[in-house]
């Protein structure tokens, strides 16, 4: 039996990044990027207002106040976006506006709060320091300098440096695209009439959704029965020419396991027992001539569900050029006890309270409830027989929980 370590290298070992692809700024949200990014431009791009009022030589504004008001002639506005090139006259104000390039000569900003707001003429009640409401050019960001490092995964906030950078496009590693197939004679889709030993087909909507979750994309989704030729036909031509595929069923011990039995035949894939619970039976490889990249989770729900956070999130991670380990594990105090399995490392569904992780609920690999209540997986390792209450325990994030990941 491979430890979970042991497996989880042997799928990394399948991947390495996507190779960087120029991406239009406007899509690159969530994405990683795959090289540093330099500024096209300084920011601001030029001296400019910070407030709307009046721009004006500090210097002739020597102890004015409300009650000494200095008055100069107004010689004209000057608006953002503006693009003449105006020139301040020694002894003139201009009105100017928020944004709006200042004008040669000027060397501070009145806000208009603090004038009597004058069109002809302004009375100004302030006596400012040179550089008062001036955003000067380059105080943000000089052209040329690094804005933007490779690995950095994509926010809004990113996004607006790069576009005010005048990057109209982001060199990034496009987002991983996945095949999810879900494999079984008795599966049926969401909604329909249950014949008796029927049941609805609840991975394919949860592998789908985590896919989606992990900021992956969906090339295809489709359901096979447990035909050889439909199995093979897969081998041949994945659907959605994805970046992996992952199944779901059919790779246990049973007479009609037929992924197992076409995809090892196939020989791209391994089939191995792994020491964890749940998710025992897993499988990896590269498929068919086109050596894509495959996982083949096991069908119990529970199991399917545990093993894409612990072997498919890492892929998708490398896929994408983030570091796979960086997975937003954190440590818990356990807020009970509760007995695992000797000898297997134990996925424990638990939730969080209070910096407390207590089991969600029953913990059978066909129990959904204990799912759906989860907000973390607890990784315990193979040697514990009984987590004790107090004790500090390691917990994955679920996907699709408001726990702070990048
Ligand atoms: N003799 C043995 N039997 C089993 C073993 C074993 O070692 N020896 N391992 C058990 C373990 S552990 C697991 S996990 C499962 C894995 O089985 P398969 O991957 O072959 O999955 P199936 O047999 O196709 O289905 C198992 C279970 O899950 C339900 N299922 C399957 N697909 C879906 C789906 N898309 N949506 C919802 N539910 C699904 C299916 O109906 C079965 O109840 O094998 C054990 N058996
Ligand atoms: O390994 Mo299975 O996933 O325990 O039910």
């Amino acid at each position: 039996m491979r430890t979970l370590q042991e497996h989880r290298a042997a799928v990394l070992a399948l991947v390495s990044p996507l190779p960087a692809t120029p991406v239009p700024v406007v899509a690159a949200l969530g994405l990683v990027l795959a090289q540093d990014v330099t500024a096209r431009v300084d920011l601001p791009g030029f001296d400019n207002s910070a407030m709307d009022g009046y721009a004006v030589r500090a210097g002739e504004l020597a102890g004015a106040s409300r009650e000494n008001p200095v008055v100069l002639p107004v010689s004209g506005d000057i608006a953002a976006g503006d693009t003449t090139h105006h020139v301040l006259a020694a002894g003139h104000a201009m009105r100017i506006m928020t944004g709006a390039p200042l004008p040669e000569g000027c060397d501070a900003v009145v806000p208009v709060e603090l004038t009597d707001g004058g069109s002809r003429e302004v009375a100004l009640f302030l006596d400012p320091d040179v550089g008062r409401h001036v955003r000067r050019r380059g105080e943000d960001i000089t052209a040329g300098s690094v804005v933007l490092r490779a690995g950095t995964r994509l926010t809004p906030g990113h996004l607006a440096i790069a576009a005010a950078a005048n990057l109209a496009e982001l060199p990034v590693h496009p987002r991983p695209r996945v095949t999810v197939v879900s494999t079984g004679d008795e599966l049926v889709a969401p909604g329909s009439a249950l014949a008796h030993g029927q049941i609805v087909d609840s991975n394919h909507v949860m592998l789908r959704a985590l896919v989606e979750a992990a900021g992956a994309e969906v090339a295809a989704g489709v359901h096979l029965r447990d035909e050889v030729d439909a199995v093979r036909a897969l081998v041949d031509a994945p659907p959605g020419s994805p970046d992996l595929v992952i199944t779901s069923g059919g790779v246990s011990m049973g007479v009609y396991d037929t992924v197992k039995e076409v995809l090892s035949a196939d020989g791209g894939v391994d089939f191995v027992k792994v020491a964890m619970r749940p998710g025992m039976p897993q499988g990896s490889g590269l498929l068919g001539a086109h050596r894509t990249p495959v996982i083949t989770l096991p069908g119990n729900p529970v199991s399917s569900f545990a093993s894409f956070h612990v072997f498919v999130l890492p892929v998708l991670r490398r896929l994408a050029g983030l570091d796979p380990d960086d997975d937003g594990s954190f440590e818990a105090q356990a807020g009970v006890g509760w007995p695992t399995v000797a000898g297997k490392v134990e996925l424990t569904r638990v939730t969080e309270r209070s910096g407390q992780v207590s089991p969600s609920g029953g913990q059978g690999s066909h129990v959904l409830g204990a799912l759906a209540a989860a907000t973390a997986l607890a990784v315990v390792p193979a040697d514990v027989e009984h987590v004790t209450a107090g004790s500090l325990v390691r917990c994955l994030p679920l996907l699709g929980q408001n726990r702070p990941r990048d």
